[in-house]
């Protein structure tokens, strides 16, 4: 039966940083240690001192043996995400020209330009008109 591991992120595990609660990160496994602080022959602080990063370097320099390896796996409860974090999307507003000579300009443009426009031609005509006559 296929197994599912939960995944976190190494955002989410360092949170994990207390005596009351701490969890180590090695080879991209998480392993919650909580309960084998007091227990564990490196010390507490060790491990405590290993939270919020990847441990693996500590730990392999400690040189763990064969028998401290497969204890660890009574402590694993997930793995790290591999997918890279999706940068959060910043809103751009364009901003706003809010000065008073663009807002004339702007309505000058919006009512007045095709009035003026019809005025205009419609005088050109009304000359070229009366010329002809
Ligand atoms: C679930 C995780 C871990 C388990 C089960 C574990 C277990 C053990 C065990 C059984 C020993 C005794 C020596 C041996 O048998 O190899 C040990 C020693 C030690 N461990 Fe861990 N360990 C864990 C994580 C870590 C981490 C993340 C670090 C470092 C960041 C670390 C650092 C040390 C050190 C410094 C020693 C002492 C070595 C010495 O004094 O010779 N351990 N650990």
């Amino acid at each position: 039966m296929p197994t599912l591991t939960k995944l976190y992120s190494m955002e989410e595990a360092a949170l994990h940083n207390t005596p009351d609660d701490c969890w180590v990160v090695v080879d991209g496994k998480i392993y919650d240690v909580t309960k084998y602080l007091e227990d564990h022959p490196g010390g507490a602080d060790v491990l405590l001192e290993a939270t919020g990063k990847d441990a693996t370097e500590e730990f392999d320099d400690a040189g763990h043996s064969k028998s401290a390896k497969e204890l660890m796996q009574d402590y694993f409860i997930g793995e790290l995400d591999p997918t890279p974090e999706i940068p959060e999307m910043e809103v751009f507003r364009k901003e706003q020209d809010t000065g008073f000579a663009s807002k004339l300009m702007d309505n000058v443009v919006q009512y007045w330009a095709i009035p003026a426009a019809v005025i205009g031609i419609s005088a050109v005509v009304a000359i070229l008109y009366a010329r002809r006559k």
